[in-house]
């Protein structure tokens, strides 16, 4: 899935209204639209009078006491896969795609088209969309299963109800089997049973954010929706096919109300349509819309999105004050940058990114979109990463490579452990720990499986200058050289560090404090390598290596991390909640896979062991680093479930997960 900035965005719809001839109204038309269905569908999620449902999309949910996550959009245009557990609340609805959510205490969550797998103990059982769908709840209620085939089982507990989407088609379809031949069905994507206790207030700015906002208005109209118009600036104001969804709304009686000149109390509604500011948008809020914003903010209602929350800077994910909390963002088109970085990926909520008639195959010619969202499609059709992660039935440990990796110091032997570790469970044939030797008795037999290579360290239980010989000749019969976790730092390490840099054949993993020696250094006068180098900084280290402020890398996290990528020729993976994988070659991609969970000493240590194992095994430089991310984040996603309590995840969990 591509990831656009809204300047690229307006280039694409630019191509596609003058060279392709698609109307912009018929764009703006088909955004309306999807809007409503998607408002349709929250208020079929959240039911008659419901709360505020904030999901989000893009974070893994875990919870206890209250909803668990939100998984996919209601359609097609938001596959992916998701995870959510929940204990004691509400288990999290899943969209198309993969889901797989367990609850215990609570309601069972929905699962959407696709395979879904639902586990549900003392609650209500999910509700099984169209696909396979496989659905276990004892001591509650049994969800229904849809189209597709579908295993329920529940014990102790009663058939449940709770029909939606195609589910419901199907059933009245089985009704009325008898008159089979012919069968008439309405619009069920703007078909809402409790339309009439729904009332909609739609926040409309002045250029094409607001179009789209009142053309979902005349949609939510039609699927029996109250909708009522709220303009930010006089609405004579609008211009260009805005005005002429403007003219359509009043021709069709939308009532309509000014701001700052007519009553307006955002309470009485059901739920917010928010078309203030999309791409357009050009700093802070101002005037009317800043205070419109804080209104809804304050409502407590649902808030929809049109594209992106207003208040939110589109490329960088940065949200200005005020910014819209929104429960669902309908990205028109294709994704905005700023929705997978936090803080905007949070206020986004759940993001669905629609169609609306531009193609994104335009997106992907030459000159074209630079960063993704890293999915399991792109890791294999855009990465060419095989994630079956298959053996070959005649391999052994030497298909599969010989990590060398250097760290650990007498106070820091637990990270160098943690990276040899993983990088064995990530698959590497053989790994070997060179440590200072004085650790040698305390880590002997910690892991069977790890050869170590015990360094001169002149019985100081720390790294050395003179060590570099010893590991320039070791990494001569190894496929991958990493060096950081829990190294420490000591006299020499610039001039060591360089000799490793220039003398070993063979890729280089650089983390923790390999890279704030490498801050240290100009670098730029090191001679070139041949081999790939991969910098695997959380942002503390990222701003000492881009000579930034923490603040200042976190502004624009994808933006940076492809500059530095490009301008040192490093494979950078800046690390965090959406970790950004840069390539040399100036291509970013963003995971989210991962879990809050993973906040922990050691976490990090773990995802270089793993990228390394990776790189061991014959991956590239962006396939080791693009797949290490993704599988880190879904062994810590597993690892947090397992545990029950994501608070109580330690760095050893998630090799175990892997
Ligand atoms: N063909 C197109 O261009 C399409 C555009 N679409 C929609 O159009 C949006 C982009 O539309 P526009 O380029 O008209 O821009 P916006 O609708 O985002 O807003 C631009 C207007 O908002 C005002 N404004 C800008 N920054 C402000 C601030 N900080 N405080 C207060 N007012 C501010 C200005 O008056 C400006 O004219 C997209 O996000 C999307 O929702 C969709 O309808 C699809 C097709
Ligand atoms: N909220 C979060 N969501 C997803 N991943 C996270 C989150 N917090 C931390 N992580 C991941 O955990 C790892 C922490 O790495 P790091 O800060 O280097 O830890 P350490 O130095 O203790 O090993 C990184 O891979 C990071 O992306
Ligand atoms: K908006």
């Amino acid at each position: 899935m591509y990831l656009v900035t809204a300047e690229q965005m307006r280039e694409l719809d630019r191509r596609t209204i003058e060279e392709l001839g698609i109307p912009a109204v018929a764009l703006m038309e088909n955004a309306g639209r999807a809007i409503a269905e998607e408002v349709v569908a929250l208020c079929r999620r959240r039911g008659p009078g419901g709360g505020r449902d904030r999901g989000n999309r893009w974070s893994n949910g875990g919870s206890s006491g209250g909803d668990g996550g939100s998984g996919g959009g209601a359609d097609g245009s938001s596959n992916g896969s998701s995870n959510c557990s929940s204990s004691g609340g509400n288990g999290g609805n899943g969209g198309n795609g993969s889901s797989n959510c367990s609850s215990s205490g609570g309601n069972g969550g929905n699962g959407g088209n696709g395979s879904s797998n639902c586990s549900s103990s003392g609650g209500n059982g999910g509700s099984g969309g169209n696909g396979s769908s496989n659905c276990s709840s004892s001591g509650g209620n049994r969800g229904n299963g849809g189209n597709g085939s579908s295993n329920c089982s529940s014990s102790g507990g009663n058939g449940g109800n709770g029909v939606s989407g195609d589910a419901a088609a199907a059933e009245t379809a089985r009704a009325h089997g008898e008159r089979a031949g012919f069968q008439v069905s309405g619009d069920n994507a703007l078909t809402l049973a409790h339309a009439d206790a729904e009332r909609w207030f739609i926040l409309v700015g002045k250029g094409n954010n607001g179009g789209d906002g009142l053309a979902a208005a005349r949609h939510l109209r039609e699927a029996g929706i109250a909708a009522t118009l709220v303009y930010a600036v006089p609405p004579e104001s609008l211009t260009g096919v805005a005005a002429l969804q403007r003219d359509a709304a009043a021709a069709l009686g939308l009532p309509a109300l000014q701001y700052g000149r007519d009553r307006l109390d955002l309470a009485e509604g059901s739920g917010i349509v928010d078309a203030l500011l999309g791409t357009g948008a050009a700093g802070a809020p101002r005037g009317a819309y800043a205070e419109l914003i804080a209104a809804a903010n304050r409502s407590g209602k649902a808030i929809v999105s049109a594209d992106i929350p207003s208040g939110l800077d589109a490329d960088t994910g940065a949200t200005h004050e005020p910014c819209i909390q929104a429960s669902v963002t309908v990205c028109l088109a294709l994704l905005k940058r700023g929705l997978v970085q936090y803080p905007g990926a949070a206020a986004a909520g759940r993001v669905v990114v629609r169609s609306i008639g531009i193609p994104s195959s335009l997106a992907g010619e030459e000159d074209g979109v630079s960063a993704h969202l890293l999915t399991p499609e792109v890791l294999q059709q855009r990465l060419g990463v095989d994630v079956t992660r298959r053996r070959s039935p005649e391999g052994h440990k030497g298909t599969y490579g010989h990590v060398l990796l250097a760290g650990g110091t007498l106070r820091m032997s637990g990270a160098g452990l943690l990276s040899a570790r993983a990088a064995l469970r990530a698959g590497a044939g053989l790994v070997t720990w060179a440590l200072p030797q004085q650790l040698l008795p305390y880590v002997a037999g910690a892991a069977p499986e790890l050869m170590l290579a015990p360094a001169e360290d002149g019985g100081a239980g720390v790294w050395n200058a003179a060590t570099a010989d010893e590991l320039l000749r070791l990494s001569g019969q190894r496929d991958v050289l990493a060096i950081g976790p829990g190294l420490g730092r000591f006299a020499g390490d610039t001039e060591w560090l360089r000799r490793l840099w220039e003398g070993t054949a063979c890729p280089l993993v650089l983390d923790a404090d390999a890279l704030n020696i490498l801050a240290e250094a100009d670098y730029s006068g090191w001679a070139q390598r041949k081999h790939p180098v991969i910098l695997t900084p959380h942002p503390g280290e990222m701003a000492r290596l881009a000579g930034r402020s923490t603040a200042e890398v976190q502004a624009d996290r994808i933006g940076l991390a492809l500059a530095y990528a490009a301008e040192h020729q490093v494979t950078l993976v800046l690390k965090g909640a959406h970790t950004v994988i840069a390539t040399s070659e100036g291509q970013a991609y963003v995971n989210t896979t991962g879990h809050p969970g993973m906040g922990t000493g050691g976490a990090g240590d773990v995802l270089t062991g793993v990228i390394s194992g990776l790189l061991a095994q014959g991956l590239n430089a962006a396939q080791a680093a693009a797949f290490g991310v993704y599988l880190h984040g879904e062994a810590g996603e597993k690892a947090a479930c397992e545990r029950g309590n994501p608070a109580s995840l330690i760095a050893g969990d998630i090799i175990e997960a892997l």
